[in-house]
């Protein structure tokens, strides 16, 4: 089952175009690697997918995705444990065992805000699995996680797709997930934003 199509997209940034002629598929138990250097798109990709942003040309279908990036979104005066249930109502769902699954089990009576920059990706990423939505959309899901962590969100992803969801993943780390399609965006970068004599837009 295909839980994301994603056809002959433009994707801009800031009215520039910065990706085209983009077409893929993303189905039920698959992972989907975006890889690229820093400012080729991936956010901006991520962000057409999710529906926060047009794309310019082109058309993405998808039931709805669970997206989670750098600002994880989290309500720093709430804990932990109501800041799941929080998003937990607002998707009708229960919070089930995401406290436990991301290891926050100890930290449910502490407020958001005072979690260290790890603590809170895992928070963000428990907020995931409160969502119920098949389809993930996560932006650098690792930045500030230690290796232990990185393991437990590699296997919490692992058990998603296992259990028919999916996932599309922008990042600049192996996450140990070999059976990933990585999907390498320099080459759908687009032609408009190169600029004359070959200056090289990456570092800017
Ligand atoms: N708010 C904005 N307005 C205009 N241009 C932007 C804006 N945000 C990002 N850009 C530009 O759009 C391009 C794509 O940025 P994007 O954040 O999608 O890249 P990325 O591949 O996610 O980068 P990174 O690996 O650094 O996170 C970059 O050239 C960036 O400078």
């Amino acid at each position: 089952m295909t839980l994301l199509h994603a056809e002959n997209l433009v994707v801009a940034r800031g009215g520039v175009p910065v990706l085209e002629g983009l077409s893929f598929k993303v189905a039920a138990g698959e992972v989907l690697v975006l890889r690229g250097p820093n400012g080729v798109g991936k956010t901006s990709l991520l962000r057409v997918l999710a529906g926060l942003a047009p794309p310019v040309k082109g058309r993405v279908e998808s039931e709805g995705a669970a997206y989670a990036a750098h600002s994880d979104g989290l309500k720093a005066t709430l804990t932990v444990r109501e800041n799941l249930a929080f998003w937990a109502e607002l998707h009708e769902r229960p919070v089930g065992d995401a406290l436990e699954r991301m290891r926050l089990g100890a930290l449910a009576e502490r407020q958001a805000g005072s979690l260290s920059a790890g603590q809170k990706r895992r928070l963000g990423l428990a907020r995931l699995l409160v969502t119920g939505r098949a389809l993930w959309l996560l932006d650098e899901p690792t930045v500030s996680l230690d290796a232990d962590s990185v393991a437990l969100f590699a296997g919490v992803v692992r058990g998603h797709v296992a259990a028919g969801g999916a996932a599309v993943i922008a990042t600049h780390i192996g996450l140990g997930l070999e059976e990933a399609r990585v999907l390498e965006l320099g080459p759908f970068r687009a032609v408009e934003r190169a600029a004359p004599g070959g200056f090289d837009e990456a570092f800017l």
